[in-house]
């Protein structure tokens, strides 16, 4: 129910308030979620893995390292219910270049081919400092991934998501 929701949405700010200040990225957190049980699958905050990392690709990567199987593959080892909750929309294009989130998010699939990560749980949509209108959420539902706004921490979230950047 929406109390869980909030919960999870409150695991996720945790994480984003371990992330170090950039001016030039967002400091976000997310966590995977076997919505079937409840389990907390992984736990991710932008920069955490090495390079410039996003909070919902160190999810990703970490729950992959621990079935011995690369990112692109994790889709294989996580259960066919999994949600992710993120304090910010999923990117759908970075200025590194480097492969959005919606893209890691919606390329996990199961053995069978079924998608992993049926829905995103997120925080607040991204503010338009770096990329503009950011499609994420569009390009998830598109691609039949749901996107639901958890409402309640959008202020914390903003303050926790632009320390690093200049007043
Ligand atoms: N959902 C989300 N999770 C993150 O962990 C993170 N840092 C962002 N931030 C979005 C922002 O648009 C990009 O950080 C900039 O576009 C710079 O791109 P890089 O991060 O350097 O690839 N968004
Ligand atoms: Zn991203």
């Amino acid at each position: 129910d929406p109390s869980d929701h909030l919960q999870y949405m409150r695991l996720a700010l945790d994480q984003a308030q371990e992330s170090p200040p950039k001016p030039s990225n967002f400091r976000v957190g997310a966590l995977l979620v076997d919505a079937d049980t409840g389990a907390i699958l992984s736990r991710g905050y932008t920069l955490e893995c090495e390079g410039n990392t996003h909070a919902e690709q160190c999810c990703l990567l970490k729950f992959a390292k621990a079935h011995d199987l690369p990112e692109e593959r994790v889709g294989e080892a996580l259960p066919p219910n999994t949600v992710i909750y993120t304090t910010m929309e999923p990117c759908n294009l970075r200025l590194s270049g480097n492969l959005s989130c919606a893209d890691r998010i919606i390329r996990t699939k199961g053995k069978g081919g079924e998608q992993s990560i049926k829905k995103v749980y997120l925080g607040v949509k991204e503010p338009e400092k770096f990329v503009g209108d950011n499609e994420g959420r569009k390009k998830l539902e598109e691609n039949s991934v749901e996107c639901v706004h958890v409402p309640g921490l959008e202020e914390r979230i903003l303050s926790v998501a632009t320390a690093g950047h200049e007043l």
